[in-house]
This record gives C-alpha cells, structure tokens and sequence, in this order.
C-alpha cells in the first residue's frame, strides 16, 4: 500500500506586504481522504487556497504533492502532475455545448501527445474520453445542448466532469457550493461523495458552510485567525469548546 501523502504542508504562512495572513500550518492528507480547512470569515481560507494550490507562491513554509516539493509551482504546472483546483463556472463557455466544454480542456491536457492514439483518429479518442466522463457524472444526454442552457446545477457537473477528464489524484476546491440553492448544494454534496467513493478522487476543501463540511469531510482542520485552531474527525471537530467560541457559538452545527 502506498503510504505517502498525497498532500503534505509544512509550516506554511503567507503575508500580504507586512500583514501576516496564514502562519506555521502544517497537516498531511492521505490518498482518498475528504478533508475541509473550515474558518470564520477572514480567517485565511482563500489566502491557504491559493498558496497550496499554485494560486500564488507562500511566504513561507514547504508543500508536498504525492511525495514531490511543489511549493510556489503555478496551478497550470500541477494540473498535469495531478493536482486540480475547481474553477468558476464562468468558466463555461456558455455558447459551446456541453460535449464541446469538455473537449476543449481534454483538447489542451492532451496536446499532440494524447497517449493512446491507434487505430481511431485522435478526435475520436478525445470524443469517446469525453462522452465517457459526462456519462460519469450522469449528463451525457444533455451532451449536445449549449452550456447556457442548462441549469445552474448542471453547469456545475460540466465543471466536475472537465475536472474529472483530466484524471486528478487530488482535487481542491474553494468553497465549491457558494452561490447554489440548497437542492444544488446538496447534489454538489452527492456528486463529490461519489467521485470520491467510485473513483477514489482526494478532495480538500476549503469551506465555511458546515452542512457540507459535515456531509462531505472525515477530517477536518479549523482555521482562525491564520493559525490551526483545531483538527479531528467531526465528532472531535463538534464538540471542541475553541471551536464553538471560534465561530460565537451555536453555528458549528449544521
Ligand atoms: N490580496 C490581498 N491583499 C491584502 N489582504 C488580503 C488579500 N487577500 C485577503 N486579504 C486579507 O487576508 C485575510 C484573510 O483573507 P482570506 O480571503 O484568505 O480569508 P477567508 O477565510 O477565505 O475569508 P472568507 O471566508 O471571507 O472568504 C482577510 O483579512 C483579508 O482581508
């Protein structure tokens, strides 16, 4: 069994100018484990985010990608190593159909050297890996409608489906149901379960709405005021009094 973490920190912090945003957070996170970094508002979540994840080079500290020192590397340089971050569903192409806002990424992950060019063109190939994810996340049959058309639920599976085609080990997402209704929340919620049950994707989400941190994350790290205030599994995470006073009492739970 392979051990090593897919996600090692050490030590990490990050200033703005001389303002200290995130400081000394060290954590591990296996191969398959759900992981949250949960925070009161302000308490560097985003600012974590970005630092891991290739969104800006951290002030301080190391970080280790599935054993490899990625720290500082841009997120175009780890999305072929395996490390994806979600984007912003303005990042459809709302006039492309769905099958097309697929194949455009895979178009760009592959390139010339798309592995296993035979017998089929390679457009083919591209089109097959593509129907193959939308049928993952269940919304081949809207395969050919535009993006625009669907709703807003549904664009976020597009975005799943894009992040899936790309065959991530490890997958981070800011805050990933911001702006849905409950009902898409909670579909978002089904599908990241899913993904990572099925196809034994990694998550680590940064968030701050509990109802999906309890639904998705069995190890969950709580951030206040740029340091580890706490870390644990839900029940440990529930109960902590730091915790509580951390977010003025009572919202911890869902
Ligand atoms: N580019 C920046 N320059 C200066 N200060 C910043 C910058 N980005 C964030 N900050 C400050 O750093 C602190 C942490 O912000 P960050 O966005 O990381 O927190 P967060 O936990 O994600 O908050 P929220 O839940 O409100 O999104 C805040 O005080 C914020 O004002």
């Amino acid at each position: 069994m392979n051990d090593t973490p897919i996600l090692k920190i050490e030590n990490l912090g990050h200033a703005y100018g001389r303002y200290m945003v995130i400081q000394d957070i060290s954590l591990e996170v296996a191969p398959g484990e759900l992981t949250a970094l949960i925070g009161p508002n302000g308490a560097g979540k985003t600012t974590f985010y970005n630092s891991v994840s290739g969104g800006f080079r951290p002030t301080a500290g190391k970080v280790y990608f599935d054993g490899r020192d990625i720290t500082g590397l841009p997120a175009h340089k780890l999305v072929p190593m395996g490390l994806l971050r979600s984007f912003q569903i303005t990042n459809i192409f709302p006039n492309l159909t769905v099958m097309e806002n697929i194949l455009v990424p895979l178009v760009l992950h592959y390139g010339k050297g798309y592995a296993f060019l035979g017998s089929l063109s390679r457009e083919k190939k591209l089109h097959r890996k593509a129907e193959e994810v939308l049928d993952k996340v269940g919304i081949l049959s809207s395969a050919h409608r535009p993006a625009a058309e669907l709703p807003y639920g549904d664009k976020r599976l597009v975005e799943m489906a894009i992040v899936l085609a790309r065959e991530p080990k490890l997958v981070m997402l800011d805050e990933p149901t911001a702006g849905m209704n409950p009902e898409e929340t909670d579909r978002m919620i089904q599908l990241i379960r899913e993904l990572a049950a099925r196809f034994g994707t990694t998550f680590f989400l940064t968030e701050h709405d509990m109802k999906v941190v309890f639904a998705v994350a069995s190890r969950i790290y709580v951030l206040h005021q740029g340091v580890l205030l706490a870390q644990g599994d839900q029940e440990t995470i529930r109960s902590d009094p730091r915790v509580r006073e951390a977010y003025l009492g009572g919202s911890v739970d869902d």
